[in-house]
């Protein structure tokens, strides 16, 4: 805790209207570390109140934000990117310490979280309007565009920083001011990028930051009329509870909810290449990411081999431990809860006919480690083929020809990353069709950048971030009809 003091962007205290605040209740969060299960920080639980604050604040901020320039706002966001550049290492150390993922992962996402400031800024420059023919002579029909107002934004504990910087980027960009809740897991990433944007001279009321109870803050932000969308990344339950909510008031919304994500190995397959590929799509973030395989469908032909492979660079690549010390690779998982559910996906599996390979247990560390784990031989009815484990399990999916390989991804209510490896070109684009999911990694682990619109479809969610399309999302149309006489 001492270490995270001395990087100055430690800060204990909520974000509301340019202040820093404590709870009304003076009820704190503990913030734990999942690696040494030590106490981090103690973080306001803020509720209802304060979050109708917060929203008066972005609401009263709302018409100077809206009347500047997108070149002026986009000057903000790229002092806001700059300053989270050169503060990446205490970012990060922050990060580890709460969230648990290797101090080079953490740096790794601190860069693709500003990379958002930055792709939002230059977008916001491209907001433009259309002219239409009209239906009668002596008209003209002009489309504009304007921020949709007060925005909710929710998020989780997996990416504490980008998943923010996405959401408050587009938002900014577009004109609309935020309240944002952190997961409770991950509160000092949140309030650190706080005063990093009020260093970069956001004005009060623009960006704000109300840690605490979920439920509360939830409430004050669907039952005020004064906000006009909420964005969530999360868990589906939590999405579609959020979705009624937002109901009652005709609010727009966004959810990135979870995934289930195939990686399809064909036998045409550069197997190294796919390997490598898995290994950055499975063990990223101790598999805690939504994007992250969840069933490894490889055909019968290719299975001994790819197994054997991935079971090599598995043993000389991955380092368990605390993410703050050098050479550790996966971290612990967020709490013991997560460590429960990969133990119960794994012994479903063996129970039910799944041959294990490597590891299965939790790691001798203890706490909230596990062994990275390699089963194979999975089938359809198993835990781990239905549901996001949210950890360090590879489960391989034997199939036999291509149409059972894309009925077998598409089992699923999730729809959200999926990947295939194929040299085949014709395949390439046969498969990329049919595979009922938002974003297709073709011979890559690797899909996230800002320039592209991540999202999903069925019970992944509604709505892209990132891309022209994130934009999009935080601006509405009207449009004038202009009679000439
Ligand atoms: N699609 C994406 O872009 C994306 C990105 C990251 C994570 N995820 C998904 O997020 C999930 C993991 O994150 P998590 O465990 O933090 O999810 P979660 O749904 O439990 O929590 C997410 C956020 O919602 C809040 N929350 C919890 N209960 C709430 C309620 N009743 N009302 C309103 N807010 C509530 C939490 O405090 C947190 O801030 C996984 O399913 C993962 O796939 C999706």
């Amino acid at each position: 805790m001492e270490a995270l003091k001395e990087t100055q962007l430690y800060c204990p205290f909520a974000y509301i209207d340019g202040s820093w605040v404590a709870a009304d209740s003076g009820e704190q969060i503990n913030v734990i570390n999942p690696a040494s299960q030590e106490i981090v920080g103690d973080m306001p639980r803020l509720g209802k109140e304060e979050t109708l604050r917060a929203i008066d604040a972005a609401d009263a901020a709302l018409p100077a934000w809206r009347a500047m320039t997108s070149m002026e706002r986009a000057d903000l966001l790229l002092k806001w990117h700059d300053l989270m550049l050169e503060h990446q290492q205490d970012l990060a150390m922050l990060m580890t310490h709460e969230q648990g993922k290797p101090l080079k992962e953490a740096q790794g996402e601190i860069v693709y979280a500003a990379s958002f400031l930055r792709w939002f800024a230059e977008e916001a420059r491209r907001v433009y309007g259309e002219t239409i023919p009209p239906a009668k002579a002596n008209q003209r029909i002009v489309v504009t565009k304007h921020p949709v107002g007060v925005v909710g934004a929710i998020t989780p504990w997996n990416f504490p920083a980008a998943m923010i910087t996405r959401k408050a980027g587009a938002a900014l960009a577009a004109g609309c001011t935020i309240v944002v809740k952190p997961a409770s897991q991950t509160p000092f990433s949140a309030t650190a990028l706080a005063m990093l944007a009020e260093r970069a001279g956001i004005p009060r009321g623009v960006f704000n930051v109300v840690p605490g109870s979920a439920a509360e803050i939830a409430e004050a932000m669907t039952t005020s009329p004064k906000v006009r969308k909420i964005t969530f990344t999360g868990s589906t339950e939590v999405g579609r509870q959020l979705m009624a909510q937002a109901a009652e008031h005709i609010q727009k919304i966004s959810l990135e909810l979870g995934g289930n994500a195939p990686f399809i190995v064909f036998e045409d397959a550069d197997l190294d290449a796919a390997v490598e590929g898995a290994m950055a799509a499975k063990f990223r973030n101790a598999g805690q990411t939504c994007v992250c395989t969840n069933r490894f469908l490889v055909q019968s032909s290719v299975v001994n081999a790819f197994c054997e492979k991935l079971a090599v660079a598995m043993n000389s690549e991955l380092t368990v431990g605390d993410g703050t010390k050098s050479g550790v690779n996966i971290g612990p998982l967020i709490d013991e809860k997560a460590v429960k559910k990969v133990s119960e996906h794994v012994q479903d599996a063996i129970d039910n006919g799944a041959e294990l390979i490597l590891g299965g247990h939790p790691h001798p560390l203890g706490g909230n480690f596990f062994t990275p784990t390699l089963i194979s031989a999975v089938t359809k009815d198993m835990k781990v083929a239905k549901e996001e484990t949210f950890g360090p399990l590879a489960a391989i999916f034997p199939f036999d020809d291509e149409q059972t390989a894309i009925d077998m991804a598409n089992d699923t209510e999730y729809g959200l990353a999926s990947y295939f490896y194929s040299r085949d070109l014709g395949r390439v684009w046969r498969v990329s069709d049919a595979l009922e999911y938002g974003m297709v990694g073709v011979n890559t682990g690797l899909i996230s950048n800002a320039a592209a619109p991540f999202g999903g479809v069925k019970a992944s969610g509604l709505g892209r971030e990132g891309g022209h399309q994130g934009l999009e999302e935080f601006l509405e149309t009207k449009y004038l009809c202009i009679d000439l006489g």
